[in-house]
C-alpha cells in the first residue's frame, strides 16, 4: 500500500467541543507504520483524548501498543496483574470507581504523559468515563486567577484523602485497595500551572492528589483549588465515553482530568490502563516540578 493510500483510510472524528476524538482507520493489534504512529501522536496532542473503538486488544498487544506513545511504565505501588509488565487493573465487583477528578499518578514528578486504556468488561448501564481539558479550563480563567494560578504550587501525594468515594462500595475492598495504594508514600511540588512541553499551552496542574497549596492555610487552599477544579470539570469542559468491550481510550495525561462515575451498581465493570513516561512539568517562569518525599 502506498503512503497516500494509507493516510486516505485514516480518519478523525471530534466527538467533542474541548477535547474528544475517535481515531478510524487503526488496527492496534497489528504492528503500526510509522506514518500511523506519528498521526496517532499528533492527533493525541490535538484532541487531548482519542478513542479506537472495538479493538480487543490482549495484554501483550496493549503494552506493544502503549509504546506507540512512549516508554510504558510501572505504577509506584500497585502490582501488575499476573502475566502482565506495565499494567494496571480496574476492576470493580462493588460498584467501586474512581469517582473523583484526577490526573494519573502526579505525585511523582515526572508522571505519566499518556495513559493507554482498554475495556474489558462494561457493565450494563452506566459505567462511562468523563475527560476535561485543562488548557482550556486555564483560558477561561478570569486574568487575576490566572495571575495566582501562574505562580502557585501545589503539593500532590498518593496518600490523598480517598474519603471521595460516593458509591457505598465493600468497604474491605476500599480499604484492601487503599492499602497497597499507599504501600509507600510520595509527595511532590508541582506548579498549579504546566506548560505543556509540545503545544506551549497553559494547563492547570490540580486533581485529587493535591493535599494542599504551598503557603497557604488548609481552608484557603481548599478554597482556592475548588475555584479553579470548578473551572475544569464545568459540563461544557468536559466529555463522555459510553464504553463498548474492546474499546482503547488515549488520553494526554499533561492536558486532561478524568473521573469515573459510580453509576452501574453492583455490576462487574473491568479495563486495563498502561502509562507511558513523562517528562518534568516547568512552570510558567521555567521552574521544574520536585519531591519532597519519596521511599
Ligand atoms: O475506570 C475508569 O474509567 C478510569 C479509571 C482511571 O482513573 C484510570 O484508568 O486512570
Ligand atoms: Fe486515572
Amino acid at each position: 500500500m502506498s503512503e497516500t493510500q494509507q493516510l486516505t483510510r485514516l480518519g478523525v472524528e471530534k466527538v467533542g467541543s474541548r477535547l474528544g476524538a475517535v481515531i478510524h482507520g487503526i488496527d492496534a493489534r497489528q504492528e503500526l507504520s510509522e506514518e500511523e504512529k506519528t498521526f496517532l501522536n499528533t492527533e493525541l496532542v490535538k484532541n487531548k483524548v482519542i478513542f479506537l473503538k472495538r479493538q480487543f486488544l490482549d495484554d501483550e498487544q496493549h503494552e506493544r501498543f502503549a509504546r506507540v506513545f512512549g516508554k510504558p511504565i510501572l505504577h509506584p505501588t500497585i502490582a501488575a496483574p499476573e502475566g502482565t509488565n506495565y499494567t494496571f487493573e480496574l476492576k470493580s465487583r462493588y460498584g467501586r470507581s474512581t469517582d473523583s477528578w484526577h490526573t494519573d499518578v502526579t505525585f511523582v514528578p515526572d508522571y505519566p504523559k499518556a495513559s493507554i486504556l482498554r475495556a474489558l468488561h462494561i457493565p450494563p448501564y452506566g459505567g462511562g468515563t468523563i475527560w476535561a481539558n485543562t488548557a482550556t479550563a486555564y483560558d477561561a480563567l478570569p486574568q487575576p486567577l490566572k495571575n495566582l494560578a501562574d505562580t502557585a504550587w501545589a503539593i500532590h501525594s498518593n496518600d490523598y484523602d480517598t474519603n471521595y468515594y460516593k458509591f457505598d462500595a465493600k468497604q474491605s475492598e476500599i480499604a484492601d485497595f487503599r492499602a497497597e495504594f499507599i504501600s509507600r508514600i510520595y509527595e511532590t511540588k508541582h506548579p498549579v500551572v504546566r506548560v505543556h512541553p509540545q503545544t506551549g499551552e497553559r494547563n492547570l496542574l490540580l486533581g485529587h492528589f493535591v493535599v494542599g497549596l504551598d503557603g497557604f492555610s488548609t481552608r484557603e487552599s481548599n478554597a482556592l483549588v475548588e475555584i479553579f477544579q470548578n473551572y475544569i470539570t464545568e459540563v461544557e469542559n468536559t466529555l463522555t465515553w459510553r464504553w463498548e468491550e474492546g474499546d482503547v481510550a488515549i488520553w494526554d495525561n499533561r492536558a486532561t482530568q478524568h473521573y469515573a462515575p459510580a453509576d452501574f451498581d453492583h455490576h462487574p465493570r473491568q479495563l486495563r490502563r498502561i502509562t507511558v513516561q513523562g517528562d518534568i512539568p516547568l512552570s510558567v517562569d521555567g521552574r521544574a516540578s520536585y519531591y519532597l518525599r519519596r521511599p
